[in-house]
């Protein structure tokens, strides 16, 4: 049986790893690292059937088959590469990490030398498939809206740099308008779904990202729009943020427990 190592145990690792315990997915849950140690005892405790090892990264990489990355778009930059050189099968989260054209390259030429492959969920967006099949011909454009609850734009660089207060936000708020190479970098922890758009359909420069706050929302809204040789696509999503991290749609975590069944399955449905 698969073994798993979870690295980063907050809301979508905690997702993973109940989903394994539960038998959704049929893999071993071998081993946890996370920043804080407390939160691997805290979701090792709430597990039934497994009782999977503390680890640090060194060891983790060294006793699984498969590393998922649930942690940080900092931790990918750490973790990924050493889980490619030690021949690990790797699912990324964080996918905003590879709008560093370096790291991106490094991590493709990573996974193809050591014969590895490198796993990126769709997220809290729907339409990645589309986007897959239409840019086997030309696309010219790639749009993705996201809107959010302002507290859930909490932290954020770009909100940090317009020095704007959330709490006092009344209306709907144009926060970011430009490429998905830059709405990464300034909402690390709110639109990594840009980055996964991005290395579906016409890259990090091309793929145009415009973030909102909205305070008459309770969810997080994501809408593509995608125009090419093929027509036109849309898609919207009104994701029910996670109660633990509202930055966070409970809809990526059950991306995550999906692309795991997926790849567990002698049956592949979808591009
Ligand atoms: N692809 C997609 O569509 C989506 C991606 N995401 C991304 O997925 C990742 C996980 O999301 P979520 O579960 O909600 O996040 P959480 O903040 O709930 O959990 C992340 C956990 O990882 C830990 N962590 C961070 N960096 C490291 C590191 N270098 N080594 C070990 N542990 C680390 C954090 O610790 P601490 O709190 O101490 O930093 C925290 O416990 C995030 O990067 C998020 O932005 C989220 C939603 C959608
Ligand atoms: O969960 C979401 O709504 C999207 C998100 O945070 C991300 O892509 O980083």
């Amino acid at each position: 049986m698969l073994k798993i190592g979870v690295i980063g145990c907050g809301f979508i690792g905690g997702q993973i790893c109940r989903a394994i315990d539960k038998g959704v997915i049929n893999a071993e849950l071998y081993a946890l690292s996370d920043s804080s140690k407390n939160k691997v005892l805290e979701l090792t405790s709430s597990l039934k059937r497994y009782s999977p090892a503390s680890m640090t990264i060194e060891e983790l990489l060294k006793n699984v088959d498969f590393v998922i990355e649930s942690a940080s778009q900092k931790a990918v930059r750490l973790i990924v590469p050493q889980a490619l050189e030690a021949g690990r099968d790797v699912m990324v989260m964080s996918v905003g990490a590879l709008a560093d054209e370096e790291l991106r390259e490094r991590l493709f030429r990573l996974a193809e030398q050591n014969n590895c492959k490198l796993y990126f969920p769709s997220g809290a967006v729907a339409g990645i498939d589309g986007i897959n099949s239409a840019s086997a011909a030309e696309i010219s454009s790639v749009t993705l809206t996201t809107r959010k609850p302002p507290m859930g734009l909490a932290g954020a660089p770009q909100v940090e740099a317009l020095g704007i207060k959330l709490e006092t936000i009344e209306k709907e708020t144009l926060l970011f308008e430009g490429p998905a190479s830059e709405a990464v970098k300034a909402f690390p922890a709110n639109v990594n779904v840009a980055a996964t758009i991005s290395l579906a359909g016409i890259g990090f420069e091309r793929t145009k990202v415009r973030v909102i706050a909205d305070p008459t929302l309770s969810k997080n809204v994501h809408e593509i729009t995608v125009e090419g040789e093929f027509g036109k696509l849309s898609t919207r999503v009104e994701n029910l943020p996670s109660p633990e991290n509202p930055k966070t749609s409970y809809l990526a975590a059950l991306s995550a427990i999906s692309t795991l069944k997926k790849i567990l399955s002698p049956v592949q449905i979808g591009t």
